[in-house]
């Protein structure tokens, strides 16, 4: 299980890493640093390239020395950089720096005097060292300016731990420059603002670079924020029984569908079908029945008699219920919402239409059983919880929604965050090519249908975005980003549950 730190338990997981390994400061750095060096080589064109190290003088330099001077002892054209945002570096920046001196390495110090000299050609290597975690405040102005100079150029620019300017654990100030990495190499556990899509859309990709921290102190510190892995998620999963029947797999019920809008209701129930449910029953509008049986002859529809909606059904023999998918808002389906939410005695799954609806009718909302799980996209979630001014800001009130309403809120991004009363988890699986109509349909005909066999409303929902993007992935293998569509994610559910069984 990743967890996700801030910079005092990150500075204090150091401490009691030196601490049980019996190895200094300095060994860490270097430990860190040579594992950076080894990520960033498949980056590297030849040795002839030019490669120009930015280093701070806190810890962030010291590492980027260290990345240095191992590249210069393996024999790439490097170029060195102090940039000296404060007079007083930090001892094992001092260390580094005398290793540099004593191999006769030239360091160039960049200050507010000459920070515009520097030259950055189109097919060069920058490597950002100049803050990482330590970062609290906003940048001193010719690091903003040395930094946009780099984001101007066309170099490719690999930063370590964290993109300089971007701080751990708050928004910046609005205006305020950070490196757009194209890959950060984050050391051990990944970095909060690298997930969080105002800011993290401009960092092509991360990588997380294990240094060996301990183990033992990882699992004691305490966190509300987690990175779902496959670790994570194979935890979560219940493998099938041998001794086990339909019954034992559950009963689900997907609502969805209007004329028009039928695609979504059959994407989300052969979703739920091939994520495992015992029994699946769909109440779709009549006019949709034909459709339903001919593409998924596994599911049955109810019986009602409104030909263009869905309206009330039932709902005592099913173990799980999901209701939205492209109902649209007629004051019909408005009623029948309410009246599945006022008679729904265990959590239900929200998407599309139905947050619409609740977004409209905000009574509604007290009325939505606990731990319902409701899963918007960006524009549905403004439209429950409002406008936020920044990342930080959303997930503040998202938690704030969630705790008034004892709901778990499945904010869909790039990096989904599931958010609980207690904690927030953001995926790690998914593409864009998924950024499509059709896709959040599959995503909540997979999330019912673990409802339906038993797992916690969290779990569900936790394991259930994981699979998404994971069938995503799988999908993207045989297709491109532009290519792929909701209906190869299902097709890819099978390959994805297989990853979670292999143990
Ligand atoms: N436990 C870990 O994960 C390890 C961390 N290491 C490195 O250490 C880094 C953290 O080092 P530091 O704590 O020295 O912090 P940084 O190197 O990120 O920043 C340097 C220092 O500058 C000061 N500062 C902050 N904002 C400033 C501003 N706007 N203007 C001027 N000065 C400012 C702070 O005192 C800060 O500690 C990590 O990002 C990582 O690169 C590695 O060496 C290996 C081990
Ligand atoms: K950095």
């Amino acid at each position: 299980m990743m967890k996700i730190f801030d910079a005092e338990q990150l500075a204090k997981l150091d401490q009691l890493t030196l601490h049980s390994q019996h190895i200094s400061s300095w060994e860490l750095m270097e430990r860190a640093a040579k594992n950076a060096l080894h990520a960033s080589l498949p980056f590297l064109k030849s040795k002839q390239q030019n490669i120009h190290v930015f280093c701070g003088v806190g810890n962030n330099g010291g590492d980027g020395l260290a990345i240095a001077f191992h590249l210069i002892k393996h024999g790439y054209n490097v170029k060195v950089y102090k940039v000296e945002f404060s007079k007083s570096a930090s001892s094992d920046f001092q260390q580094n720096e005398k290793r540099l001196a004593e191999a006769e390495i030239l360091l160039h110090t960049i200050t507010i005097a000459n920070f515009n000299e520097v030259i950055i050609a189109e097919n060069d290597i920058l490597i950002d060292a100049i803050f990482g975690v330590g970062l609290n405040r906003r940048m001193p102005d010719f690091v903003e300016a040395l930094v946009a100079q780099f984001n101007k150029s066309k170099a490719f620019c690999i930063s370590i731990d964290l993109p300089s300017g971007l701080f751990l654990n708050e928004a910046i100030p609005h205006g305020a420059s950070f490196v757009k990495a194209d890959v950060c190499l984050t050391f051990q556990l990944p970095k909060l603002p690298l997930l969080l899509p105002e800011n993290g859309k401009y960092i092509q990709q991360f990588q997380i670079i294990p240094i060996g921290l301990a183990q033992e102190a990882i699992k004691n510190e305490e966190t509300q924020h987690y990175f779902v892995d496959a670790d994570f998620a194979k935890v979560l999963y219940k493998p099938r029984a041998k001794f086990s029947h339909k019954g034992t797999y559950g009963h689900a019920l997907l609502v969805g569908g209007q004329v028009g809008m039928l695609g979504s209701i059959l994407l989300a129930s052969k979703a739920a079908i091939k994520s495992g449910v015992g029994k699946l029953s769909v109440m779709l509008p009549n006019s949709g029945k034909t459709n339903l049986h001919t593409y998924l002859p596994e599911a049955m529809a109810i019986n009602h008699t409104e030909n263009n909606y869905i309206s009330f059904t039932e709902l005592t023999i099913y173990d799980s219920v999901g209701i939205g998918v492209g109902i649209g808002k007629s004051a019909a389906v408005v009623a029948a919402l309410a009246k599945f939410l006022v008679e729904a005695n265990r959590p239900i799954l929200l998407d599309a239409d139905a947050l619409n609806i609740i977004s409209e009718h905000k009574n509604l909302l007290k009325s939505i059983p606990k731990d319902s799980i409701l899963t918007p996209h960006p524009g549905e979630l403004k439209r429950l919880i409002g406008g936020w001014q920044n990342d930080f800001e959303k997930l503040t009130k998202i938690k704030s929604f969630v705790q008034k309403y004892n709901l778990i809120v499945v904010a869909k991004e790039a990096y989904t965050c599931i958010c609980s009363a207690k904690a927030f988890y953001f995926n790690s699986t998914g593409n864009p090519g998924m950024a499509k109509a059709g896709s959040g349909d599959v995503l909540s005909g997979i999330i019912t249908s673990l409802l339906a066999q038993n797992y916690t409303a969290l779990n569900a929902a936790i394991l259930g975005v994981f699979l998404h993007g994971l069938a995503g992935d799988f999908a993207l293998k045989n297709e491109s980003e532009a290519s792929l569509t909701a209906s190869d994610i299902v097709d890819s559910l099978g390959t994805a549950f297989s990853i979670l069984t292999d143990r």
